[in-house]
């Protein structure tokens, strides 16, 4: 079996390839990092390491990499040749690789036409949804068609915390021991082989929706709220007993909009809250504030882990002035080398706080929600 999984990244390595490979797929991964591609190719394995106290490491094995940046032929052709293409590249990075997986559908559609799933393992609502839309537009009338009887994209969910990396070794990766894949079975190809380890359910919603409104509206409220006191990592800032139970407080309303709409038991969700507070003080991690908030624009667009569960709670009636504090701190998000961090503040600088939530929320500036942000906003000023 063949997987290409576009990213080999944090997340590409740590957690999708490693999963792939043990499934006993052949791995090829596809990069811009040029070194990581010649290293991955020339070793064709490396280590992965749970962070946990007994820090085991595993070897993934069967693997190769490609250049997405010289070797677009070969990736179309590995595509063509694939049973599964996974990404995990960043969601604002997927109209990049569109290109080249067009061309790989469109070879495939020439030759074998065999079943293919195309999983995006991004951190967003329909990610596989957004690619194929990317895809598609790529293509043309007949190749759509054509790829339509073959090729599948079903959305996921994924979840595992893996930090930026700094070791000798350029391919090793430190992991959190707890993982979650998702992957919408409604959306696949009758008859597909099951990959150990991933969650197949028929209706992906209050899966990726819990996820991203409790995991990562959690982290980046941690993130957003931390480095405004000064803190350098997530587990400072969990140190914080005060911003502790302010990240509690968005979680309790992000749980009553989930509760409330998906039905979760409440006390089960509240032990789900417990436990992910645990995953993010790990004590084996040192995850900086500045990779959990980055791009701080994509985080408060308003299909995302902030705006998306305040909505949903102004909705219900429901509160969420937690949730409208954590996007104030998005707002003061001021950190070196994050393109949209400067972006945000060049806006703010320009046009006002009012007009730059406006602007990336899309809430109207006579909207509660965007009062109660503006209100949070002057107040963390004070
Ligand atoms: N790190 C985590 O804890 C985590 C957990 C769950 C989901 N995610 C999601 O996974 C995705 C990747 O996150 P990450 O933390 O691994 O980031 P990362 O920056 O470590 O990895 C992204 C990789 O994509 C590569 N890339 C960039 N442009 C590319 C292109 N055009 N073609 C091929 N590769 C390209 C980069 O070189 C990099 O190796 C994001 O959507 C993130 O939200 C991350
Ligand atoms: O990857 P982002 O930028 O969407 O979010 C940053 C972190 O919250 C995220 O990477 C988490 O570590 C991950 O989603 C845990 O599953």
């Amino acid at each position: 079996m063949k997987a290409v999984h576009f990213g080999a990244g944090n997340i590409g390595r740590g957690f999708i390839g490693l999963l792939l490979s043990q499934a006993g797929y052949e791995v090829c991964f596809v990069d811009v990092n040029e070194a990581v591609v010649a290293e991955l190719k020339r070793r064709g394995e490396y280590p992965v390491t749970l962070a946990s106290e007994d820090r085991e490491t595993v070897t993934v094995q069967h693997v190769t990499a490609l250049s997405s940046v010289t070797q677009a032929s070969e990736v179309a052709a590995a595509i063509a040749e694939a049973d599964i293409v996974t990404t995990a590249v960043g969601v604002s990075i997927l109209k990049h690789i569109a290109g080249v997986l067009a061309g790989g559908i469109r070879l495939r559609a020439a030759g074998s036409a065999a079943p293919l799933h195309v999983i995006a393992c991004e951190n967003a609502i329909g990610g596989s949804a957004q690619l194929k839309e990317l895809v598609y537009a790529q293509l043309d009338e007949e190749s759509r068609s054509s790829a339509d009887s073959f090729a599948a994209f079903p959305n996921a969910a994924v979840d595992r915390i893996v930090p930026l990396q700094q070791h000798d070794d350029i391919l090793k990766v430190v992991v959190e021991p707890f993982y979650e894949w998702v992957v919408d079975s409604s959306q696949m190809i009758p008859g597909y082989t099951p990959i150990p380890g991933v969650h197949y359910v028929d209706h992906l919603e209050p899966y990726i929706e819990r996820k991203l409104f409790t995991v990562n509206t959690g982290h980046c409220s941690a993130a957003y709220l931390g480095e405004l006191r000064g803190y350098e990592t997530i587990q400072q800032a969990m140190a914080d007993e005060r911003l502790t139970s302010q990240v509690r407080e968005v979680l309790e309303e992000t749980g009553a909009v989930l509760i409330q709409k998906h039905g979760f038991d409440e006390a089960g969700h509240s032990k789900y809250i417990d436990k992910i507070l645990e995953r993010f003080r790990n004590p084996a991690l040192t995850d900086e504030t500045s990779r959990v908030g980055r791009s701080p624009i994509r985080k408060l667009s308003a299909n995302d882990r902030l705006v998306s569960p305040a909505l949903q709670a102004y909705d219900r009636g429901l509160r969420y002035a937690a949730l409208a504090r954590s996007m104030a701190a998005a707002l003061r998000f001021d950190v070196q080398d994050d393109p949209e961090s400067a972006e945000l503040q060049a806006s703010i600088a320009a046009n006002g706080p009012g007009a730059t939530v406006t602007r990336y929320t899309g809430l109207a500036a006579d909207h509660s929600v965007h009062r109660s942000v503006m209100t949070e906003y002057n107040e963390l000023k004070k």
